[in-house]
């Protein structure tokens, strides 16, 4: 590195100036890694470290290297996402015919101390895609769409020889294969587990996280299917059902639409007693929370959030094609299955696929944003 973009800490280089205060690796344009990796540009940065645009000279393939931090935890958390995607693919390399919608991992390599995971460049996210609707969400045909893939790529995750929960499922870690197509995979494998292997109580992103995870219960694929649905309320609606600031609001958010959740889940969670719920007249009622109004427990309906019977989200799909108020039901009903409380009662990726919803003569479903 250029003594200009050298990084010195206390006189100290951070991995031989290779590094930035963060621990990033510093990226330079037209780089080639291992002589074989041209380096083009950085696409984006998360807490793991950050993804670079490159061209595989080997097979003339266009990659996206998720480079991670120089640093243990970082390093450590990123060999459970090699493991779980070495698994997934290897299972989608046996079924070529299964539909997986996951991301591809190539191959990963070591490179000036930063583990760097090679994956097949996929185009922008569904939050990017929503930015360009500017927030008015995308057509009811299209959220079918992505629906049907999810659900069928749940169906996989819930498989009992894979068993993986995502665990940060929402719109920035499912991407579009192309710009121009409807064909989405999931990425960001950086956050799950297997069955039986959970180690962290605090996940989820937090407009995405279920009722279970909020409460400090046992939690299990069920998770991703209660992100699902908020996904998909969002991909048509245009903004986030539940937008919680902080867990008590996020808790909150979601009892204004589906009233109080049910005892058994309030008396098997130390948590609801201290943040959310208090007992009045021998029944749950949410906490007092200052300078906050919400409405009553249930009296934002979800019927009302799509707009079932008043022309789509905010009117703006009145009198369009395919998004009648019978269409609309068949949306609802599947949500409603999806955001169930209970984990229980909450819908499987099997039964999701033979929801109404998804048995639209497919002539009739012209694609728009
Ligand atoms: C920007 C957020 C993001 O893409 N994060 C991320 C983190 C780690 C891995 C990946 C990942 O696997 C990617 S990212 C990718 N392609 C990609 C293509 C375009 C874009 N940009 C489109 C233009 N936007 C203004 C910035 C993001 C970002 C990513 N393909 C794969 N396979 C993505």
């Amino acid at each position: 590195n250029p003594p200009s973009k050298r990084v010195t800490i206390r006189g100290q280089q951070l991995n031989e100036g290779y590094d930035d205060e963060r621990h990033d690796l510093i990226i330079r344009e037209k780089e080639k890694w291992e002589n074989r990796y041209e380096i083009e540009c950085v696409l984006g940065k998360g807490s793991f470290g950050q993804v670079v645009k490159a061209i595989d000279l080997e097979t003339n393939e266009d990659v996206a290297i998720k480079v991670i931090k120089n640093k243990p935890a970082f390093f450590k958390q990123a060999k459970v996402e090699i493991r779980l995607l070495e698994l997934l693919n290897k299972k989608q390399a046996e079924e070529p015919d299964t539909k997986f919608h996951i991301v591809k991992l190539k191959r990963h390599f070591m490179f000036r101390s930063h583990l760097c995971l090679v994956f097949e460049r996929l185009s922008y996210n569904l939050y990017e895609l929503l930015r360009q609707t500017r927030f008015h969400g995308v057509s009811l045909n299209l959220t079918r769409k992505f629906a049907q893939q999810l659900c069928t790529s749940l169906l996989q995750l819930y498989r009992e020889d894979i068993q993986i929960i995502h665990c940060d499922l929402k719109p920035e870690n499912i991407l579009l294969v192309n710009p121009k197509r409807s064909e989405i995979k999931i990425i960001d494998f950086g956050s799950s587990c297997q069955v039986g292997e959970k180690i962290y109580s605090y996940i989820q992103s937090r407009f995405y996280r279920s009722p279970e995870v909020l409460l400090g219960l046992p939690y299990d694929m069920k998770i991703d299917m209660w992100s699902l649905g908020c996904i998909l309320v969002e991909m048509h609606c245009g903004e986030p059902i539940f937008s919680g600031q902080n867990e008590e609001d996020q808790m909150m958010k979601i009892v204004e639409v589906l009233g109080i959740p049910p005892n058994s889940m309030i008396e098997r969670s130390p948590r609801a007693r201290e943040k959310y719920f208090e007992q009045k007249n021998g029944h749950w009622v949410t906490k007092r929370f200052p300078n906050k109004s919400y409405v009553a427990p249930g009296h934002r309906r979800l019927e009302d959030i799509l707009g079932v019977e008043t022309g789509g989200p905010g009117g703006r799909r009145a009198k369009e094609a395919g998004h009648g108020a019978t269409e609309y039901r068949k949306f609802l009903d599947l949500l409603k299955r999806m955001l169930q409380y209970d984990p229980v009662k909450r819908c499987k990726p099997f039964d999701a696929l033979r929801s109404p919803f998804f048995n639209v003569p497919s002539s009739h479903t012209p694609t728009t944003t």
